[in-house]
């Protein structure tokens, strides 16, 4: 039976998002594997978010980065729109409060941003130990998504470069880990992604909402619904402030709650792309009314740019055929880029 079909059985009516331990995550045990990826497998169809415990990022590397990002959204706004993302190749850098839309049909997200991609350790920065154990080389900088990152002066934010870049190659060592999993899930050899992941393809966004207070304005979000654009999104949100919530089939908004221990993963619209919607890119917000500042950190893990979003062998049939026009993974993020941000 072809994925496609054997996804359709499947229920979305999720009530909430389930969590997957991944401290097998690294076992050649064939039957620890297969449960792993049954779990991974599942939750990719059904809901497309999952929690993960033991996801191996550092408690140390979390609080530096979550003590840069509040030293950096601290700065006066006017230093802090030097490096407004409108100004830079892709949208890197600074993006103020309600720059950006992710909801077409909502308000403008009352969220501030920091947002970069890879890039080659400076052998002075002391990242090199860290850099070379989880990417091998280049990233991919030609193309669509072509253009650097930039970055505040170390006078403005001390240690704020190599606490973001840390908590980067962090992540995207998940992410690397990771991609086998979701190849299994779809029933393909754990090497299936390797030769479209060579270069990290991920873009890390440091997040800060202010509270939302007064006057609840129901149109009014931190982040309006969307889906995400890569492959998966990791997602730190800061503990104990709700905010984050996910849209079920049944149009009902269920809450995903920061976990201590945990991360988020979803999936985004490349991976659905590519399956023809085996994999869900679940529509999702968030709004925070806790009355008190929140920090999230998303980082998106893509397909190398130059790849193209083509369908997965299994996940089309005569009755469901390919559903998407065929793009570039960087064309297909510059121009969901440039729609939130040109809105
Ligand atoms: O801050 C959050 O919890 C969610 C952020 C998000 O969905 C995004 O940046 O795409
Ligand atoms: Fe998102």
């Amino acid at each position: 039976m072809p994925l496609i079909t054997d996804a359709l059985s499947f229920d979305t009516k999720f009530q909430e998002v389930p969590v997957i331990d991944l401290a097998n995550l690294s076992s050649t045990d064939p039957a620890l594997r297969r449960e792993l990826v049954s779990k991974v497998r599942d939750a990719c169809i059904r809901v497309g978010f999952f929690y993960v415990s033991n996801h191996g990022i550092p408690e140390r590397v979390i609080e530096d980065a979550l003590n840069s990002a509040k030293q950096y959204f601290a700065l006066p706004l006017a230093q802090k729109l030097e490096l407004e993302n409108k100004k830079q190749a892709n949208f890197k850098g600074y993006s103020p409060l309600l720059s950006g839309k992710n909801d077409p049909y909502g308000a403008a997200d009352l969220q501030e941003g920091f947002e970069f991609g890879w890039e080659e350790f400076s052998p002075e920065s002391g990242l090199s130990s860290i850099a070379s154990s989880s990417d091998e080389g280049q990233g991919d900088v030609s193309g669509a998504m072509a253009g650097g990152n930039v970055w505040p002066t170390e006078a403005d934010v001390p240690g704020f470069r190599n606490a973001a870049l840390e908590y980067y190659y962090s992540a995207t060592a998940l992410g690397k880990a990771m991609f086998p999993l979701f190849a299994q899930a779809l029933d393909q050899s754990p090497v299936f992604f390797d030769d479209k992941t060579r270069h990290s393809a991920a873009l890390m966004k440091l997040l800060h909402y202010p509270p939302q207070t007064g006057e609840v304005d129901d149109r009014t979000m931190g982040i309006g619904a969307h889906t995400d654009w890569e492959c998966f999104t990791i997602l730190w949100q800061q503990p104990g402030i709700q905010a984050l919530q996910v849209l079920n089939s049944s149009k009902q908004w269920i809450n995903a709650p920061p976990v201590p221990g945990t991360l988020v993963i979803n999936l985004g619209d490349e991976f659905m792309r590519i399956t023809n919607g085996v994999f869900k890119s679940t529509v999702h917000r968030a709004v925070n009314r806790s009355g008190v500042e929140r920090y999230s950190i998303p980082l998106f893990f893509g397909i190398d740019y130059n790849v193209l979003l083509e369908p997965t062998v299994g996940c089309v049939s005569e009755d469901r055929p390919f559903q998407y026009d065929i793009v570039s993974a960087g064309d297909y993020i510059k121009s969901r880029l440039h729609a939130t941000y040109n809105y």
